[in-house]
């Protein structure tokens, strides 16, 4: 067995007085996408922001696996204002090895992907509408090839048929470059789509309820096969389900 990517062994967090995270304890395996459903203020965001360091936990170990590149993509899209959207990915590059002229042409490559091109490129962050901006900050995190992405609801102001596509873009990095991705969403739908593995936690402070390892691979499940996994993550969610306990969630 590989060691994880990252580890949350017994992780609590809290701002100020007040508790959000509680006896957090996942692995989060190499190669595979790892969604995070819970309701609203549970935590999720906290624990994207201490999976990419930006946070320490107050008790517990969080282990992140050595020299691993990680590439964090928030709810609010942290664009640089007085750079174009083809700019603001490739200033994400400056710090590889390349030539200048070859990461702009690279941020081109990943914005193109995720639909962006000709005179959107030269749009600044002000003139873009959510869901391009959202596009942009994904272009960005995606283009710096990570071994771990972290992506806080990055569909969320994305029409179906483009979150779609977007969905199996991240999974192609995935698989190609046997990177990793722990993904917020509030759509069980979406999660399914997506992922090969759900971690469910609790109302704030935020608990692990529920742990999911899906079947098969997502682009191979039937939008039968979809509903019905979408349905039972709802019904976990909703406490309708009984919840198997686990030793610790995630290891395999
Ligand atoms: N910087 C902060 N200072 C103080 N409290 C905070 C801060 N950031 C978040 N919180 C609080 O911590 C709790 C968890 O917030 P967090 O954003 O992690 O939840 P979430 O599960 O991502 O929510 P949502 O699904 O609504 O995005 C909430 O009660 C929130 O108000």
């Amino acid at each position: 067995m590989t060691a994880p990517i990252l580890s949350f062994d017994n992780v609590a967090f809290r701002y100020g007085d007040m508790p959000v995270l509680d006896g957090i304890s996942i692995d989060i395996p190499r190669g595979a996408i790892t969604c995070l459903m819970g309701p609203s203020g549970c935590g999720k965001s906290t624990l994207i922001a201490m999976a990419a360091g930006l946070l320490t936990p107050e008790s517990g170990v969080l282990r992140r696996a050595d020299g691993c590149r990680t590439a964090p993509m928030f709810q609010d899209p942290l664009l640089l204002p007085w750079r174009d959207a083809l700019s603001n990915v490739a200033f994400g590059l400056k710090a590889e090895p390349i030539p200048a002229a070859e990461r702009v042409e690279r941020a081109r490559t990943v914005l193109e992907e995720t639909g962006l091109s000709g005179a959107e490129l030269a749009k600044f962050p002000h003139q873009l509408s959510g869901g391009m901006r959202q596009r942009v900050a994904l272009a960005r995190a995606l283009a710096v090839a990570p071994d771990l992405l972290l992506l806080d609801e990055p569909f969320r102001a994305l029409d179906p048929p483009l979150a779609r596509r977007m969905h199996a873009r991240v999974r192609r990095v995935i698989e190609e470059r046997h990177a990793t991705a722990l993904i917020v969403t509030h759509d069980a739908r979406e999660a399914v789509r997506i992922a090969d593995r759900v971690v469910l936690l609790s109302a704030a402070p935020g608990r692990i309820r529920a742990f999911r390892e899906l079947p098969d691979r997502p682009e191979t499940r039937t939008a039968a096969e979809i509903a019905e996994l979408a349905e039972e993550l709802d019904a976990l969610a909703d406490g309708e389900l009984p919840v198997r306990p686990h030793p610790r969630v995630g290891q395999k």
